[in-house]
């Protein structure tokens, strides 16, 4: 049965889980848009992996109301489950079987109607028709990443579950699997993934930023940077060690970040950043203005939800 037709993948409202007297998602509202790939990115335990598995119909809200595929969020978990594919975090797989037995067997396992024809065009799609006879449990970690996506896809959803796909992944195979991504997004699949990666987050459409199961900022790259309104200066030159342990704690620093040879010296308040820097003057630094990056603003954002939410 196919899914009944709706313009956006995801629509949900107020959507919260409680474990015990804990409120792991805290009253999140959200859209995704069908062939979107939406990153969900925060420290660990901040509620990234419920609240995707809530979308996708593995578990209950405790409140919040809304629809994934068209489905309702409540009431038509089974019929969300079969259009979601979902690539967890350690997937698991016969390491004595071959690549086409593995797939099969998944296939089997989703009832996937023509079997033979369904694993085939799935180790075509993914480039691992050449691959077909070895065992798994031989292939190097980006090959077992591939298999673990085509597993995910065997059955042909509509919405695409990863968390976080490339942990421990080489950058080529990184790259290769997200060039792969942004096909199937194109094809019209909604992928969903959460990542702690910064190169990743950039390759998403749109981002959500979770902290301790409030959402603190969301979409694109450009509105999650611009909407911090995060001053940050740059400085390179000896002793920066020296430099940042003076800088910590000062009227205006709120963040000091290595940054390979620089620093990242950032703050709200221009007016009182700027004074600190000028009585820290040493003419041996070099300091520039530089537009905040992800990274400085995800750092902010870990730091301040720490003060509001502990
Ligand atoms: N079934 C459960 N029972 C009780 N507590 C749970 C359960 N599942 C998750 N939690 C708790 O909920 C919080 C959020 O966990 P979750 O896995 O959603 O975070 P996350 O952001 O995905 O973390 P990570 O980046 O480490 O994967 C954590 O404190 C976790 O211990």
């Amino acid at each position: 049965m196919s899914a009944p037709p709706a313009p956006l993948a995801i629509d949900v409202t107020g959507v919260t889980k409680r474990f015990g007297t804990k409120t792991v998602v805290n009253a999140i509202d959200l859209q995704v848009a069908r062939g979107e790939i939406y990153g969900f990115l925060g420290p660990n335990g901040s509620g990234k992996t419920t609240f995707i598995r809530m979308l996708c119909g593995l578990l209950t809200p405790d409140a919040g109301t809304g629809t994934c595929l068209g489905y309702d969020l409540r009431t038509q978990q089974p019929d969300i489950k079969r259009h979601v594919g979902y690539m967890t975090q350690k997937f698991s797989y016969y390491e004595d079987l071959t690549l086409r037995e593995n797939l099969d067997f998944i296939a089997r396992v989703y009832d996937v109607p023509d079997r033979a024809a369904a694993v085939q065009r799935s180790l075509e799609r993914l480039g691992l028709a050449n691959r077909s006879h070895q065992l798994a449990g031989q292939l190097s970690g980006g090959w077992k990443q591939r298999l673990a996506l085509a597993a995910s896809l065997i059955h042909s959803p509509q919405l695409l579950l990863l968390d976080e796909p490339t942990a421990g992944v080489d950058p080529k195979a990184r790259r290769e699997f997200w060039d792969e991504i942004h096909q199937l997004a194109a094809d019209g699949l909604t992928v969903l993934i959460t990542t702690h990666y910064m190169d990743e987050a950039e390759r998403c459409h749109r981002l959500a930023y979770l902290a301790y199961g409030n959402l603190l900022a969301r979409g694109t790259v450009a509105d999650v940077v611009a909407a911090a309104q995060l001053i940050t200066w740059s400085v390179r030159g000896p002793d920066l060690r020296e430099l940042a342990a003076a800088l910590r704690g000062r009227p205006g620093i709120e963040q000091v970040v290595p940054f390979g040879s620089l620093l990242h010296v950032s703050g709200h308040d221009a007016t009182a950043l700027d004074a600190t820097i000028t009585s820290l003057h040493d003419p041996r630094h070099e300091w520039r203005r530089i537009n905040a990056g992800l990274e400085d603003v995800f750092i902010s954002l870990m730091d301040r939800a720490e003060d509001n939410f502990k």
